[in-house]
């Protein structure tokens, strides 16, 4: 599950953040992947080089914030090399200023990419939308949409697919943005929907996602439509079993630097009862990720079905990414009839898992 040792630091798929100046690019990456407060990024300056930043967490990439001042065609970037590994590119336009240099930026920018790397999907971020009425942020999708894709049409790029997310520091809205444009890279990600899926039907949950805590990006959830609320909730309460431990978890020592800090650990296990007869439950998966379910008390009567079915459920995502560190290592064929796949799918089996209908209390206790 060591992933983020698996690939050398050269060889990690890159994100490349692009935008005008002050767009929101530095900001967005300080307070997705550093923890630091939206407030603190007013006193950010602004970037003069291209700053690379290997993301460590679940998710093995690099993200390379390009300073808006930088031009992204100067002959001395090599834009092959650097556009070679890159999965995607993200467009960052501050919605409270004039955006039409920066929909000619972007306009430029796919039309030269498009030719070095034709796998690259593009993301527009629609950033500090936390200023604006609802109709207006609509009104500035569509204006942004339709000027973009006219655009392309011109310059004969009409198969281009691009992606638009209204975001903002200041809320939920950039973890969800960024939880989709992470989730591309993932090629995993419909075994896992399919786990989810799986876990969900099983035992009764009305929404599940597996979470990178670290960052509080989803790397997936299931297929129901995914409610913003439900997300919110979910998302701060890996905040607030985070702050729990921390303050009252055990100590782990440093081995580095012989400090001691405190983090939660493999068994990490919380129950939060709602007001409106809704539980929220979360499991930590490995050291990266968690499981966070929504569901309904009255389909909570039966903890150790949970219990059991997620056992079942982390066993599967284990042997998922057993296969890709594989792969990774060169140990198996970079092929779909691998053994390892075969395995995973006998995994994904709903018999491995049981059903709310199929197992009684004494089967439980059993078998935990
Ligand atoms: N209202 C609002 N302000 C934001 C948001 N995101 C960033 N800002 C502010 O925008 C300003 C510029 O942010 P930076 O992150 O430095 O912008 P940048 O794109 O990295 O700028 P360069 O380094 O010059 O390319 C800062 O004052 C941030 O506080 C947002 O979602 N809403």
């Amino acid at each position: 599950m060591d992933l983020e040792n698996s690939l050398p630091f050269e060889a990690k798929p890159r994100l490349l953040l692009l935008g005008l100046r002050r767009s929101g690019k530095s900001s967005i990456e300080r307070v997705v992947f550093h923890k630091m407060s939206p407030n603190e990024t007013l006193y950010l300056e602004s970037t003069s080089k291209i700053s690379k930043n290997d993301v460590i967490s679940f998710i093995d990439f690099q993200i390379w914030d390009f300073p808006g001042q930088i031009d992204f065609f100067d002959s001395s970037f090599d834009l092959e090399i650097i556009l070679e590994r890159c999965g995607s590119l993200v467009f960052v336009i501050d919605a409270q200023d004039d955006y039409l240099d920066a929909l000619n930026r972007i306009v430029d920018t796919v039309v030269i990419a498009s030719k070095f790397n034709i796998k690259l999907s593009y993301e527009v971020f629609i950033h500090k939308v936390d200023g604006l009425s609802d109709d207006l942020k609509i009104e500035i999708q569509r204006d942004i949409h339709q000027r973009i894709t006219e655009e392309l049409m011109h310059e004969n790029l009409e198969d281009i697919h691009m992606s638009f997310y209204l975001t903002s520091i200041y809320d939920h809205s950039i973890y969800e943005a960024f939880s989709k444009v992470i989730q591309k890279l993932i090629p995993q990600l419909p075994t896992l929907e399919n786990l989810l899926n799986i876990l969900c039907s099983n035992s009764n949950i009305e929404k599940a996602f597996l979470f990178d805590v670290m960052s509080k990006i989803y790397i997936a959830t299931d297929s129901s439509p995914v409610d913003i609320q439900t997300y919110e909730l979910c998302s701060d309460m890996i905040d607030v079993v985070i702050d729990i431990s921390c303050i009252y978890g055990p100590k782990q020592e440093n081995e580095e630097n012989g400090s001691e800090n405190t983090s939660y650990g493999t068994d990490t296990y919380s129950v939060i009862h709602l007001a409106n007869s809704m539980v929220l439950y979360l499991r930590e998966v490995n050291e990266h990720l968690a499981l966070v379910c929504f569901l309904r008390e009255e389909n909570f009567e039966k903890p150790g079905l949970l219990d059991y079915n997620f056992a079942c459920f982390k066993k599967a995502i284990e042997e998922v990414f057993e296969v890709r560190r594989r792969l990774a290592q060169g140990l198996l064929p970079d092929s779909d009839d691998v053994p390892g796949n075969n395995k995973l799918n006998e995994n994904l089996n709903s018999n491995n898992i049981e059903t709310a209908s199929t197992i009684n209390n004494s089967d439980i206790t059993s078998t935990i």
